[in-house]
């Protein structure tokens, strides 16, 4: 799954992983983070998602991280808002008050280009990823964060019926990626309505993490 597999993607309009509508596991459960009023939050593999309209509305800052250029001009016709867009290495930057996006590989994303942020809230970006980019992806989120807390949504299903993505992310696999760094909390786990890709049962996980120790 390389980057062409997204920017296609985008190209055709096939983005079933798009909701609609605000996220209902972030409307039920993103007060658990108690993220300061105000606080920036980063969201990693942000796409166009409307999770970002409703972090605006709810006076946070928004920073985002997404390959295609394309979802990113969609997200800012649809939020209504004319950005400034200025290259910054490898990345573009796309920005109007309260909210930053870097358009281009997160993995170009240094963290001194992101800046401090409060709080990571990951919707459908670690489920998107291949099992060998999940543990560069990860190392590299707490990296850029320094480790800031998370709302991390994820999927359990049984991997060997369909493919992903989204892919399937057990406890056990999650505890390798942020067990050391992070207490992981449960907060809700929800059953996937008509099965994932109307195919496979599948709940929807989650979780709260918070640094065991902040590093420097
Ligand atoms: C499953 S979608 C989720 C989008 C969004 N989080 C949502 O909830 O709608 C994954 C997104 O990650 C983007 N993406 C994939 N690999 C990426 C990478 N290496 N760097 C930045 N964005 C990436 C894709 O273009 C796609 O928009």
């Amino acid at each position: 799954m390389d980057t062409e597999f997204w920017h296609h993607k985008w190209r055709e309009g096939d983005i079933a992983f798009h909701e609609g509508a605000p996220n209902a596991l972030l409307q039920a459960h993103f007060s658990r983070l108690d993220v300061p009023a105000g606080g920036r939050i980063f969201l990693p593999l942000c796409g166009k998602t409307r999770d970002i309209a409703w972090l605006l509305e709810r006076g946070y800052q928004v920073v985002g991280a997404e390959l295609s250029q394309l979802a990113i001009e969609q997200l800012f016709s649809e939020l209504g808002l004319a950005p400034r867009v200025e290259e910054t290495g490898s990345l573009i930057h796309y920005s109007a008050a309260g909210i930053d996006i870097f358009v281009g590989d997160i993995f170009d994303l240094q963290r001194d280009t992101l800046g401090p942020v409060q709080a990571v809230y990951d919707r459908a970006a670690m489920v998107a990823l291949p099992p060998d980019t999940r543990r560069r992806y990860s190392t590299h989120l707490v990296d850029i964060t320094s480790a800031a807390p998370q709302f991390l949504i994820t999927f359990n299903y049984d991997q060997s019926l369909i493919d992903g993505p989204p892919f399937s992310i057990p406890q056990e696999e999650l505890e390798r990626h942020y067990g050391a760094i992070y207490q992981m909390t449960e907060l809700a786990r929800e059953p996937v309505t008509g099965g994932l890709k109307g195919q496979v049962e599948a709940v929807e996980l989650a979780w709260q993490l918070i640094a065991r120790l902040h590093p420097e």
